[in-house]
């Protein structure tokens, strides 16, 4: 016992000595980094101007140590807290981390992050990271953002739709904040739009309770990047000053090729190997532009790896995209055991921002896959396109954090002058519905008028609107409708405007549990997959889910086997082996394991959102008819009618459409068809009865709906 409780002892010490001396080296780290040494100027700027652009290296410091300094100069003074945005959820939780870590706290604490259906805060959280579209989220219960007395909005050249409606938003709070300064009665006055409200007896009331007798502070804003065009983003807030930071930490020396190459994913897995027989120790990142591509490199680099001579066998493939559930994206941060190399295949959601441990080569191989919106026939696609210059920058950026690094560029070196400088706004190459429901929710009245860093295309805005319009989220007038909850709903449900009121309507219908599953399973990437040596094998048990009903209910007959599944074996295998087994029935029956895993991830979380907001969580049970009308309702946007020539055309926008192969419609023709993307379900049965009644009159209003603004 005696002996035990020594041994005990002496592990707490070793625990203690641990703790203090990586703390002393995470303070020595701290200290080295390019920031710390302009501290006190910085902050100084930050004092005298309340716009600061501040522009240094990948690696400097900026997104770990600006919001501590903040914090140290007293910005978090009563009760106020910083907020810090990041394009991507993996950034923010990952660098909340970090700061938690260095700050010696627990994250969640002092330092806290907030990500679409995850909150780490608590009410002591003052450093706040969080994705740029769940601050805007915020500004719907909070429109001057009154909790901040600093926004951060940090890689603000990647310009995702959200940071640039964001910073549009920004600068109009910093000005309402401003002027609130020296008349308390605007802030006392306002309901949650940010317009004034007489209340029964004639007097004006505040329906935003928190700033009762309380006078708004100026809101600090800085916008960060190691690669921005600091000139556009000062223009845009009237000169606002530009701060550059000095120096890097560590150097990344960067090669090309002496040709171009072919193949990019074929030279990418021939420098894998190059690198792990030839370098140094340490990690490799690749950039790949999707799911698919990365999993066929996995594929091939364990192929590899196994024909390899067992003392280099040491080399781990470690995936990351956006459709991979949270927890498993955050496998790549784990630190390998000794001797084992790790090589991380990614999609540019590692490009920016992030600090992997272990990196010291990076492989690009300058292409990345982006959005692209077209108007004209309301249709999203993405498209491979060479990168940015700004984006070849963060990429080599993700090298050189703990020590000289190395970053492989595949193609040759006049190839990167000819990139260009920085990526095209995505606002100028999506689709606006969700932005402009959200600016509409956010008291906006004219977003044609709304001061955008660059604006986006008006077509664009105008079919925007007018599916906003007919979707019944907005008046005719471009405003949120006062007498229906609906527009402000959908402005709350995190999701696309179509599945948003699809939930809704199908509360109505009875049938939300339903669609919960049905827009979970839409939410994902190929939940079935033929393999090409087993195209019969796959598509026969394809076929015990396939309902006459269409894709959708195929779906939802897949989620449910998999749940009567788990259920059945729930009492008999711990949790582990539970997971293990549904891997093991998803490969039985031609069930993307991991697609069928983050649609369940989603449910739970859209479930909570829904409960949370209100909405009767009911089921339509067998009454598939029932459910039928609800999807005719909801997705009536996509609808396509046979032509007596045997093909479809699109019912509002006249194009000719085609049934997807891989749908239960595929060979069955019906007469008329509805839905999203390439999943479809029969509607001849139910869209006259639907559709006719009130959407019909709204087609016809949809005409009209751009003569309604005024066009240059
Ligand atoms: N999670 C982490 N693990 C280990 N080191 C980290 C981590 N996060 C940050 N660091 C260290 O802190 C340094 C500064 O990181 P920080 O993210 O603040 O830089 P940055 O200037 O914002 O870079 P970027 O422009 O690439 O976002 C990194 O170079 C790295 O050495």
């Amino acid at each position: 016992m005696e002996r035990q409780g020594l041994d005990a002892k002496v592990s707490t010490n070793d625990c203690k000595s641990e703790n203090v001396s990586r703390k002393r080296k995470l303070a020595e780290h701290r200290k080295s980094l390019p920031v710390a040494s302009v501290e006190s100027s910085l902050m100084q700027e930050v004092l005298r101007n309340d716009t600061l652009i501040i522009v240094g290296e990948t690696g400097s410091g900026k997104t770990t140590q600006i919001p501590q300094f903040l914090f140290n100069a007293g910005f978090c003074r009563d009760g106020k807290a910083i907020g810090v945005t990041q394009p991507r959820r993996v950034a923010a939780v990952t660098v909340a981390k970090r700061v938690a870590e260095e700050c010696g706290v627990e994250v969640g604490q002092k330092v806290g992050y907030s990500i679409r259906f995850e909150d780490v805060t608590s009410s002591s959280t003052r450093i706040k990271y969080m994705t740029d579209g769940l601050l805007l989220r915020e500004a719907l219960l909070d429109p001057y953002l009154s909790r901040y007395s600093v926004i951060i909005v940090d890689e603000a050249h990647e310009r995702t739709v959200n940071t640039d409606v964001l910073l549009g938003f920004l600068k109009k709070v910093q000005k309402t904040r401003s002027r609130s300064l020296n008349d308390s009665f605007n802030t006392e006055n306002m309901n949650t739009n940010g317009k004034l409200e007489k209340g029964n007896n004639g007097k004006y009331v505040s329906s935003l309770r928190q700033h009762r007798g309380r006078k708004l502070h100026p809101l600090k804003l800085i916008i960060m990047s190691a690669s921005l065009d600091a000139r556009l983003f000062s223009e845009y807030f009237g000169g606002a000053k530009a701060f550059r930071v000095q120096g890097r930490q560590y150097p990344v020396a960067i090669s090309y090729t002496r040709k171009h190459v072919l193949d990019y994913t074929e030279a990418t897995l021939i420098t894998i190997f190059q690198i792990h027989l030839e370098e140094s120790p340490g990690d490799i990142l690749a950039f790949l532009t999707g799911q698919d591509e990365i999993e066929s490199i996995e594929t091939l680099a364990k192929e590899t790896i196994q024909k390899l001579p067992e003392s280099k066998r040491n080399l781990v493939v470690i995936p990351i995209y956006s459709a991979l559930p949270s927890e498993q994206q955050l496998r790549v941060f784990a630190p390998t055991p000794p001797g084992v190399r790790k090589v991380i295949l990614a999609t540019n959601i590692a490009e920016t921002s992030v600090t992997i441990p272990g990196i010291k080569y990076v492989i690009d191989p300058g292409f990345v896959k982006a959005r692209t919106y077209d108007p004209n026939k309301g249709m999203e696609s993405l498209i491979v396109f060479p990168t940015s210059k700004a984006q070849a920058l963060q990429r080599s950026g993700r090298a050189g954090r703990e020590g000289p690094g190395k970053c492989f560029r595949q193609y040759p070196e006049d190839m990167f002058y000819k990139l260009e400088d920085s990526t095209k706004p995505e606002i100028k190459r999506c689709n606006l519905s969700n932005v402009i429901l959200q600016l509409t929710a956010l008291g906006v009245d004219n977003v044609t008028e709304f001061d955008f860093l660059e604006a986006p295309p008006r077509q664009a805005i105008f079919k925007s609107l007018e599916q906003l319009i007919l979707l019944g989220a907005i008046t005719n007038d471009g405003k949120l409708k006062l007498s229906d909850p609906v527009g402000h709903q959908m402005a709350r449900i995190p999701l696309d405007p179509i599945y948003s009121k699809a939930l809704i309507v199908a509360s109505q219908f009875n049938c939300l549990e339903e669609m919960l599953i049905t827009v979970s399973m839409l939410s994902v990437e190929s939940i079935f997959y033929h393999p090409r040596e087993k195209q019969e094998e796959a598509r026969a048990k394809m076929k015990c889910f396939s309902s006459p009903e269409g894709d959708h209910l195929t779906l939802i007959n897949v989620y449910r086997s998999a749940v009567d599944f788990l259920n059945k074996k729930k009492l008999e295998l711990s949790k582990e082996k539970l997971e293990k087994s549904l891997r093991k029935w998803c490969k039985e029956n031609f069930i993307n394991s991991r697609s069928l895993r983050h649609a369940r991830d989603i449910h739970s979380q859209i479930r909570r959102h829904v409960e949370q907001m209100g909405l009767p969580l009911n089921s339509c049970g067998d009454d598939m008819l029932q459910f039928c009308r609800c999807l005719a309702g909801s997705f009536f946007l996509n609808v396509a009618t046979k032509q007596p020539d045997g093909t479809y055309r699109d019912f509002s926008s006249g194009e000719v459409v085609q049934i997807h192969p891989s749908s239960v419609l595929f060979r069955k023709k019906p007469d008329c068809f509805g839905g999203i993307q390439h999943w479809t379900a029969p509607l001849q049965k139910v869209f006259g009865e639907v559709i006719s009644t009130e959407r019909s009159t709204k087609f016809l209003d949809s005409a009209t709906v751009s003569e309604g603004y005024t066009v240059d």
